[in-house]
């Protein structure tokens, strides 16, 4: 409680329609009676900020006005409401940061796959604003608490690896699958480092970006790599993809939702394999119809998770998913542009950007 005194000022990073990227001082939430006023000290850039910031959209979602970023973030709580049950002052959390309506006449808050929850309040998709500030009053119900031992740039990592468990899950990866991730963005490395967990072997991954990889190898030794150059043939990429994996993909993650690399995906896959896409990328993109039907590879996507994040937690606290490495850069709340700079630059090779505040 100390720090609303030491810190008064409610910092959050805003974006608008035009592209203007500052920070703001708002108001100290009031909290409802289900919900805890949180200190949020770590948050990642997830490249859906940078986006909302740079092109004003993604997909059907649009900035229409002034807007908070953030959605991947940790932290303390400072007050509960009175309703709330199982948090208190001191908690340190992960934010589950989509928060359904939950309503019994809610299909798919009643059926358990709430992240398809048509009235979802998803902090930082507009006109939400997101988590990326000093002060937050979240609901108690989309709180997670973390283990003491884990940190909370940790815990703000929960929320990309949430992403990459709930594909993994239901791309339905067993012991010993040949596997192939396109992509060693903060999702492919992400799900990198859970198939590993989850006993893949081998894999292959991809990327255009030798860093990336370099990054993959240093994360988990035995993976085997496959550096793309932009406009290359995708049936040749596949052909590298399959000669070093020694046979083709039982499964896919792909994890750039870039066309040309989905493409490369299917053609490295076995008959009876699956493409999982995780990516996401243009509106309106070509498959190759004929050949996936002619091999019966599936082809699925996901959207966002649920009830991923008491998994997550679980598997980063036994120490079988190491998210440390992932952290590239650090920034306190005061340099959050800078931030989102060393975020959106290549030539400051980020993986994942940190926010922190004390
Ligand atoms: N499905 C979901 O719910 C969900 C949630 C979060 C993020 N995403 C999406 O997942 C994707 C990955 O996220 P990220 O944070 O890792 O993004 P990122 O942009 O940091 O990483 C993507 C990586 O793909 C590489 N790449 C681009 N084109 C390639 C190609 N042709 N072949 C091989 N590699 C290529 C890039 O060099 C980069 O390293 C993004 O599209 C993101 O929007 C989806
Ligand atoms: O990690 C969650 C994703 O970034 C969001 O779904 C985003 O893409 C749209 O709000
Ligand atoms: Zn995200
Ligand atoms: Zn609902």
């Amino acid at each position: 409680m100390d720090i609303l005194n030491k810190k008064p000022v409610n910092l959050a990073v805003h974006t608008s329609p035009d592209h203007d990227l500052r920070l703001v001082e708002c108001e100290i939430p009031e909290i409802g009676q289900n919900d805890c006023l949180v200190h949020i000290r770590a948050s990642g850039i997830c490249g859906s900020d940078v986006h909302f910031w740079k092109h004003g959209r993604i997909g059907p979602m649009v900035v229409t006005g002034d807007y908070g970023l953030g959605h991947e973030s940790a932290g303390i709580v400072l007050k509960v409401g009175e309703s709330v049950t199982r948090f208190e002052p001191g908690d340190r959390v992960a934010l589950e940061c989509g928060v359904p309506c939950s309503k019994p006449t809610c299909f798919y808050c009643r059926t358990g796959r709430y992240n398809a929850c048509p009235d979802v309040v998803f902090f930082s998709t507009p006109p939400h604003n997101g988590v990326l500030r000093r002060y937050h009053a979240h609901p108690e119900a989309w709180l997670h608490k973390l283990p003491d031992h884990v940190s909370f740039e940790e815990g703000s990592l929960v929320e990309p690896l949430s992403v990459a468990l709930a594909g993994i899950d239901r791309s339905g990866l067993r012991l010993a699958d040949p596997l192939v991730i396109c992509g060693a963005g903060p999702i492919g490395l992400t799900s990198l480092l859970a198939a590993n967990a989850a006993g893949a072997e081998p894999i292959v991954i991809t990327d255009l970006d030798e860093g990336r990889l370099a990054k993959a190898k240093e994360l988990i030794p035995r993976v085997r790599t496959v550096l793309v150059e932009k406009g290359q043939d995708s049936k040749a990429i596949a052909a590298r993809i399959v000669e070093q994996l020694g046979q083709e993909a039982k499964l896919v993650l792909e994890c750039t939702g870039v066309e040309s690399s989905i493409h490369s995906g299917i053609y490295a896959t076995r008959f009876g394999g699956s493409v999982f896409v995780i990516g996401v990328g243009k509106d309106f993109q070509n498959i190759p119809f004929m050949h996936l039907s002619a091999n019966e590879i599936d082809l699925k996507f996901q959207y966002r998770y649920h009830d991923v994040y008491p998994k997550a937690i679980s598997l980063v606290a036994a120490g079988m998913i190491d998210l440390k490495p992932l952290v590239s850069h650090r920034f306190k709340l005061e340099e959050g542009i800078e931030a989102f700079r060393a975020a959106s630059t290549p030539a400051a090779r980020a993986i994942k950007v940190q926010i922190l505040d004390e």
